[in-house]
C-alpha cells in the first residue's frame, strides 16, 4: 500500500484542489462536496509528498469539535498516524493565539499564568463595572450583555478599546460603551484575564509586532472561510506575513455568522492582499439526493445579490421534500416523533434513532421535541443545551482549580469561598475585595495579613474569630491544593473540601445527579490531563492549565461522545454546520422564526434555512405549525416564505411510504446494507379500553378485518392484554403500583392467535352479539354485558336506553380516577408502541375519539377526558395512526376512519 493512497478515494476535482501547488488557493465548495476530505488529503499530501515538517503547517477550523474530527482523521493510518497527527498546529483562531500568548505572554504584557475569560465571566466583570461606575440607573446601558455585545463587536472588527474610542469620540451615546471598554480590560488586567474575543485581538498584534514568531510555518489552512470576520482575516494576513502558502475552504452560501462580523467578502479581499491566487470549484454534492439539492437550492436562491453558482449531485433523486403542517408546536413536534417512528420501521434496518435529527433556529424550540421524544420513548440529545461544564457542580470545582491557578482572580473566589458553606459572611467578602483593590494585591495575601500569617496593617473591619479561623483553613485548603496539581486534582479538591458531603446536605433531592457529574467531570479531566502531557506538541504548557483553557475555548470538547449514540439529535440551525445525517427535520419553518423577526439580514437567515436542509442525505422535511404559543398567548403562524416555493411544487400533507425500491437507492448512497425482509418486524399496537377479554376480541376482530398478519400482530396482544384486564368501572381501586404491575407484565395472558383462532373469535362473537341482543329484551345486569353495551351506538331503541340508564346510574361521570388510569394506559401502550408502525385504539377509546363518551345512553361529555388524553388521541387520529373502531349491533365489525 503505498503512502499516497488516500488520494485514489478523491473524484478529480477534489484531487486537483488537495495536491495544488499554488501560492494561494480558495476552493469554494458546495455543501456535501467532500471539504473535510479535501482538507485533510491536502494537509497529508502536503506533508508527505511536498515533505512539510507537520510542525510546519497550522490549520484553522472554526470550532473545537471541527479540530478534534479533523485530527481524528487525521490520525487514520491512512493518512498521517497519530505520531505526525499530534505535531500539527489544528485549533480554531482562538486557541491558535492562545497557543502564541501563551507562549510569549511577556510580549504582550501579560503574566505567564493568565486564564480565559468565558462570556459568562466577562459578564460579572462587567456588571461589576456598571455598578462601580454607577451606570445602573442609565436608561437602555444597563445590562452588561448590551456592554460585552458591543465590546465583543469592537473586537471582531479588530478595534482596542483606543481605536473604538478614536472612532466614537464625537458620539456622546458611545461613552458609557467607552468608559466600561476601559474598565473592563484594565480589570481584566488587573484580575490577570484575557477573554475570548480580546485573545484574537492581543493575537493579532502580538503577530504583526513579532512576525518572526511563525518563522516555522509554512502552509496555513482554514476552514469554513466564508465565516472569518474582520481581525480573523488581519491573523491569517499577519501569520501569512512573508508570502507563506495560504488555502482558505468555504462556501459563501453557508455563511451565517454575519452577526459576529463573519464575511463571505473576504474571499473577494484576498484578491487584494495575498498573490498567486487559484480558485477550484467542487459543485458536486456527495452527500444529499437529487431533490434534496434541488429543493435547497429553491431556499438559497431567493437572495437577489448572489452570484450565480451551481450545486449538483449525481446521487439518485429520492424521496420529494415534504413540508409538514401541524396545528401547534406540541402537534408539531408529535408528527415528527411519529414520522420518525414510522420512517425507522420502514426503512428495513437502514436508519436508526441516530441517523434523525431536528433541526430548528433557535434554543427554546427545541423543548417540545424533548418532550414528544420522551412520550414517544425516543431517545435524543440536545446539542447546544446546556453543557456539561456549566452545571453548578461542575462550575464549583472548576472554580476552586481556577483560582488556584489564579488567585488574582477575586470573581472566583467569591464563588467558591462559601462550597462548602464557611460562614463567611458578605461584608467579610465586600472588605477583602476593598481591601485587595486598595492594596493592589490578590485575596490570599490579604487574608494572610489579616489572619497574621504575614505582617500587615490589622484589619480596619471586626472579623470574629470563627471567621478568622474559617479563613485561615481556607488559606490552607489552597495551599493543600496548590501542592498537589496533578491529574488527580480534582479528586484531590474533592476530599479536602469535603464535598460529597456539601452536595448530600444541600441537594438531597438531585444528590445522585449532581455527584454523577462530578464523577465525570473527574473523568474526563484525568483523561484529558494525562493525553496532554504526552503530547510533543506543547511541552511546555502545563496540563492542567491546558484542560482549563479547553474548557474556557470550547466545552464541547469535553462532552462525552457516547451521547450521541443512537439518539436523535435536536439541535439549533447554527450548531448543525459542518454535520450530516440521513434523515432531518427541519421544524418551525414560520415567518418570524426563519427568517427570524429581530435580524438585520434576511438573506442571512435563507443561508442559515439551506445550510439546515443540506444537512440531510436521504430524506427532508420541513414543518410548521399553524399556531404557537408566545408568552402565554396562541399566536397565528404562517409557513416561512423561504419555502414557497417549495411548497408550490412539492408540499404535501401526504407522507407516502418508502418504497423498496427508493429503500435500495439510499442504501447504495449510505453504503449500508438493508435487512431482509424477513428480519423486520412490522408490528402494529391496538390500545383497547375497556380491556376485557371481550375487547380483546374485538381488537382481534379489527386485526383480521385489517387483514394484518399473526406475526404483525404479536405486539397488538401484548398491549390489549396488558391493559387492565377486567371491567375497569371495578379497578378504581387499582394503585399506580399495581397498574405498572400489570402494564409491566413480561408474558401476555393471550396466546397469540392464528388467523384461524381470529376468525372463529369473529364468529363467537357475532353469535354472541345476536344472543346479547335477545337476552337485552328481557333482562339487562350483568357486567360483561355491560361493557359490551358500553360501546353501542346511537342506534339503540328508547326502551333499551331507559334500561341502561339505570344500569348507568350506577356509573357515575368518568371520574377523575378512571381518566387517569386511562391517560396512563394510553400514554404507556404509546410509549411501548413506539417501534410499532400504527396504533389502532378500539373500543371505547374509539368512543371517545368520536367526540363523546356515550354510556348506555349517557353522554359524557368529551371536555370532561382529561386534556392530555383527548390531544394524545386527536394527534393519533389526525395523523392516521389510529382508525376509530365502532362495533354496530348485528352488523359486522366495521372500521371507520
Ligand atoms: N469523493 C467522494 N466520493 C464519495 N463520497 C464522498 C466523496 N467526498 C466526500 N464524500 C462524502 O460526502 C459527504 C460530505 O462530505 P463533507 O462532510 O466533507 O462535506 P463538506 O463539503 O464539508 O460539506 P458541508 O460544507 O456541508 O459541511 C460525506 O459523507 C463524505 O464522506
Amino acid at each position: 500500500m503505498g503512502e499516497l493512497d488516500f488520494l485514489n478515494q478523491l473524484v478529480e476535482i477534489q484531487y486537483n484542489a488537495a495536491t495544488s501547488n499554488s501560492e494561494t488557493l480558495q476552493i469554494l465548495a458546495v455543501p456535501g462536496s467532500g471539504k473535510t476530505r479535501v482538507l485533510t488529503s491536502r494537509i497529508a499530501w502536503l506533508i508527505i509528498a511536498n515533505e512539510l515538517e507537520p510542525r510546519s503547517i497550522v490549520a484553522v477550523t472554526f470550532t473545537n469539535k471541527a479540530a478534534k474530527e479533523m485530527k481524528e482523521r487525521l490520525c487514520s493510518e491512512a493518512l498521517l498516524g497519530s505520531k505526525r497527527t499530534e505535531e500539527l498546529m489544528i485549533g480554531t483562531f482562538h486557541s491558535v493565539c492562545s497557543r502564541l500568548i501563551r507562549k510569549y505572554p511577556h510580549y504582550c504584557g501579560l503574566k505567564g499564568n493568565f486564564m480565559i475569560a468565558n462570556p459568562e465571566k466577562s459578564r460579572d466583570i462587567i456588571n461589576k463595572i456598571i455598578y462601580t461606575l454607577r451606570l445602573a440607573k442609565v436608561e437602555g446601558s444597563n445590562k452588561p450583555d448590551v456592554y460585552f455585545n458591543e465590546i465583543s463587536k469592537a473586537r471582531n472588527k479588530g478595534l482596542d478599546v483606543k481605536k473604538y474610542a478614536d472612532l466614537h469620540s464625537s458620539s456622546p451615546n458611545k461613552q458609557n460603551t467607552i468608559n466600561v471598554f476601559r474598565a473592563y480590560e484594565k480589570e481584566l488586567l488587573r484580575l490577570n484575564y484575557v477573554d475570548f474575543d480580546s485573545l484574537m485581538v492581543i493575537g493579532r498584534d502580538l503577530l504583526v509586532r513579532h512576525p518572526e514568531l511563525m518563522n516555522g510555518t509554512e502552509h496555513i489552512l482554514v476552514d469554513e472561510f466564508q465565516d472569518t470576520n474582520t481581525i480573523q482575516y488581519q491573523i491569517l494576513k499577519a501569520m501569512a506575513y512573508g508570502r507563506k502558502k495560504v488555502t482558505v475552504v468555504g462556501d459563501p452560501d453557508q455563511s451565517v455568522f454575519g452577526w459576529r462580523d463573519g464575511d463571505p467578502a473576504n474571499f473577494a479581499k484576498m484578491h487584494d492582499d495575498f498573490s498567486g491566487i487559484n480558485v477550484i470549484h467542487m459543485s458536486i454534492s456527495f452527500r444529499s439526493s437529487g431533490s434534496i439539492i434541488e429543493a435547497a437550492g429553491s431556499v438559497v436562491r431567493i437572495d437577489p445579490s448572489r452570484d450565480s453558482r451551481s450545486c449538483r449531485t449525481d446521487n439518485l433523486v429520492g424521496m420529494p421534500v415534504k413540508v409538514l403542517v401541524a396545528d401547534d408546536g406540541e402537534g408539531e413536534a408529535d408528527m415528527v416523533a411519529r414520522q420518525i417512528i414510522r420512517v425507522r420501521d420502514e426503512s428495513k434496518g437502514l436508519f436508526d434513532y441516530n441517523d434523525f435529527a431536528v433541526l430548528v433556529r433557535t434554543n427554546y424550540l427545541t423543548r417540545n421535541f424533548e418532550q414528544a421524544f420522551m412520550l414517544a420513548n425516543i431517545p435524543c440529545v440536545v446539542v447546544g443545551g446546556p453543557q456539561f461544564v456549566e452545571r453548578a457542580e461542575v462550575k464549583d470545582i472548576l472554580g476552586y482549580l481556577i483560582f488556584c491557578f489564579n488567585p488574582e482572580d477575586f470573581l472566583s473566589f467569591e464563588k467558591i469561598v462559601n462550597v462548602p458553606n464557611r460562614g463567611i459572611n458578605d461584608a467579610t467578602i465586600q472588605y477583602l475585595r476593598g481591601r485587595c483593590l486598595e492594596d493592589g494585591i490578590n485575596v490570599i495575601d490579604v487574608i494572610k495579613m489579616i489572619t497574621g500569617r504575614t505582617p500587615g496593617p490589622p484589619p480596619r473591619f471586626y472579623l470574629s474569630t470563627k471567621v478568622k479561623s474559617s479563613l485561615t483553613e481556607l488559606l490552607y485548603l489552597f495551599e493543600d491544593i496548590k501542592q498537589q496539581l496533578d491529574t488527580k486534582i480534582f479528586s484531590i479538591i474533592l476530599d479536602l473540601t469535603d464535598y460529597r458531603e456539601y452536595l448530600r446536605k444541600e441537594f438531597a433531592e438531585s444528590f445522585v445527579s449532581r455527584w454523577e457529574n462530578v464523577g465525570e467531570l473527574v473523568t474526563y479531566a484525568s483523561v484529558y490531563i494525562s493525553e496532554l502531557s504526552t503530547r510533543a506538541i506543547s511541552p511546555d504548557q502545563d496540563p492542567i492549565i491546558g484542560f482549563l483553557e479547553a474548557v474556557a475555548l470550547g466545552p464541547e470538547q469535553l462532552e462525552p461522545n457516547e451521547v450521541m449514540k443512537g439518539k436523535v439529535t435536536i439541535s439549533t440551525l447554527h450548531n448543525s454546520k459542518g454535520l450530516e445525517w440521513p434523515c432531518v427535520f427541519v421544524a418551525a419553518c414560520e415567518e418570524g422564526v426563519i427568517p427570524h423577526s429581530r435580524v438585520d439580514s434576511k438573506m442571512e437567515e435563507s443561508r442559515l434555512l439551506y445550510v439546515g436542509m443540506t444537512r440531510a442525505k436521504c430524506l427532508l422535511y420541513c414543518s410548521y405549525a399553524r399556531t404557537r404559543m408566545g408568552w402565554s398567548n396562541v399566536i397565528r403562524k404562517y409557513p416561512s416564505s423561504f419555502l414557497t416555493d417549495l411548497i408550490r411544487r412539492e408540499g404535501s400533507k401526504i407522507i407516502t411510504p418508502i418504497d423498496v425500491e427508493m429503500l435500495e437507492g439510499y442504501s447504495k448512497l449510505l453504503k449500508r446494507p438493508l435487512l431482509e425482509n424477513d428480519a423486520v418486524e412490522e408490528s402494529h399496537a391496538i390500545l383497547s379500553y375497556p380491556a376485557t377479554q371481550e375487547y380483546s376480541q374485538m381488537s382481534l376482530c379489527t386485526q383480521s378485518s385489517l387483514s394484518l398478519s399473526t406475526q404483525q400482530n404479536k405486539s397488538i396482544i401484548q398491549h390489549t392484554s396488558a391493559m387492565i384486564p377486567e371491567d375497569p368501572f371495578s379497578t378504581l381501586e387499582l394503585s399506580f403500583h399495581e397498574i405498572e404491575m400489570i402494564l409491566d407484565a413480561p408474558d401476555s395472558p393471550i396466546p397469540s392467535p392464528t388467523h384461524d383462532s381470529v376468525n372463529t373469535l369473529l364468529e363467537k362473537r357475532l353469535q354472541d352479539d345476536a344472543e346479547e341482543s335477545h337476552e337485552e329484551n328481557s333482562s339487562y345486569n350483568n357486567s360483561s354485558s355491560r361493557s359490551s353495551s358500553n360501546s353501542n351506538n346511537n342506534d339503540n331503541n328508547n326502551n333499551n336506553n331507559q334500561k341502561r340508564l339505570k344500569i348507568s346510574d350506577d356509573i357515575p361521570k368518568i371520574s377523575p380516577e378512571l381518566t387517569t388510569i386511562l391517560k396512563e394506559c394510553i400514554i404507556r401502550c404509546v410509549k411501548e408502541a413506539g417501534n410499532t408502525r400504527h396504533v389502532f385504539v378500539v373500543g371505547h377509546m374509539g368512543s371517545i375519539v368520536k367526540n363523546e363518551l356515550k354510556k348506555d345512553g349517557i353522554y359524557i361529555p368529551y371536555e370532561d377526558i382529561c386534556v392530555e388524553v383527548k390531544e394524545l388521541l386527536e394527534s393519533l387520529v389526525d395523523s392516521g395512526d389510529m382508525i376509530y373502531t365502532r362495533h354496530k349491533k348485528n352488523e359486522k365489525y366495521t372500521i371507520a376512519e
